[in-house]
């Protein structure tokens, strides 16, 4: 399994009077295999997530992903921790389902036209059968968010981010990609509002005010951010 670490990290951004902290001083050893991220809008959630993969660089400490520094390894890293976006829109960019997951295949397929039936297959795969030919924008919320975690995964990470993956879809395929991200074999760090998804982790760290109040038991953790809330 994966190793994600920060090692005293501060996030601070600047503002028209002043530096803001947007992550207070944190230190983690995440390993299991499902890890949520919750917390009031705000909190400082994206920011943490976005940090394993470099989308926010942190402004002191270290974040070290399977023993790759994040700041020095970046393109290394990057191969390793597939990112996903709450909103399919940020993430297809090729006219077809085809062609984006063909894109996202690049590294992995070196021959096109191996790359494209290789696309239909990992459509096949994830339930998208016969969506080749079909644009990208012309996609439900389920289906757009189910082609991207397809291309996300067709470059074999071993780490997957989603940043509220399940927020724009209706309570069917909410569940269907909680499901599908739950039973990945990889390490899997869900931002989320949904607490029946977080409770169904393996660990969770509830986020408030840029601080991490609260880590470890997802029932616990839960319990406590219902309560507080
Ligand atoms: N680049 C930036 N510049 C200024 N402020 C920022 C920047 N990025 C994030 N912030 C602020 O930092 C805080 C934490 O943002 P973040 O997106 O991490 O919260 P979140 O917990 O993911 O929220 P949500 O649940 O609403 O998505 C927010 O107040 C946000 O406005």
């Amino acid at each position: 399994m994966s190793e994600i670490r920060l090692e005293q990290v501060t996030v601070t951004v600047p503002t028209h009077d002043g530096d803001r902290e947007i992550l207070h001083e944190t230190t983690l050893r995440l390993t299991e295999r499902r890890v949520a991220l919750i917390g009031p809008n705000g909190s400082g959630k994206s920011t943490l997530a976005r940090l394993v993969n470099g989308l926010v660089p942190a402004t002191t400490g270290r974040v070290v992903v399977d023993g790759l520094d994040v700041a020095r390894e970046g393109r290394d890293v990057r191969r390793r921790v597939g990112f996903m976006f709450t909103d399919p829109a940020a993430q297809l960019v090729m006219p077809t389902a085809r062609e984006d997951v063909a894109l996202s295949l690049r590294r992995v397929v070196k021959d096109k036209a191996d790359r494209l039936a290789r696309a239909d297959q990992v459509l096949a795969d994830h339930g998208l059968e016969g969506f080749g030919d079909r644009s990208v924008h012309a996609l439900s919320g389920g289906e757009g968010q189910l082609l991207a975690l397809a291309g996300v995964l067709a470059t074999e990470p071993s780490i997957l981010v989603a940043d509220e993956p399940t927020t724009l879809l209706d309570l069917g395929n909410s569940r269907r990609i909680g499901e599908l991200l739950l039973g990945l074999p990889q390490q899997v760090v869900i931002v989320t509002h949904d607490l029946e998804l977080a409770a169904r982790c393996d660990r969770a760290l509830l986020v408030r005010h840029g601080r991490v109040e609260l880590d470890g038991d997802p029932a616990d953790v839960v319990e406590h951010y219902r309560r507080s809330a």
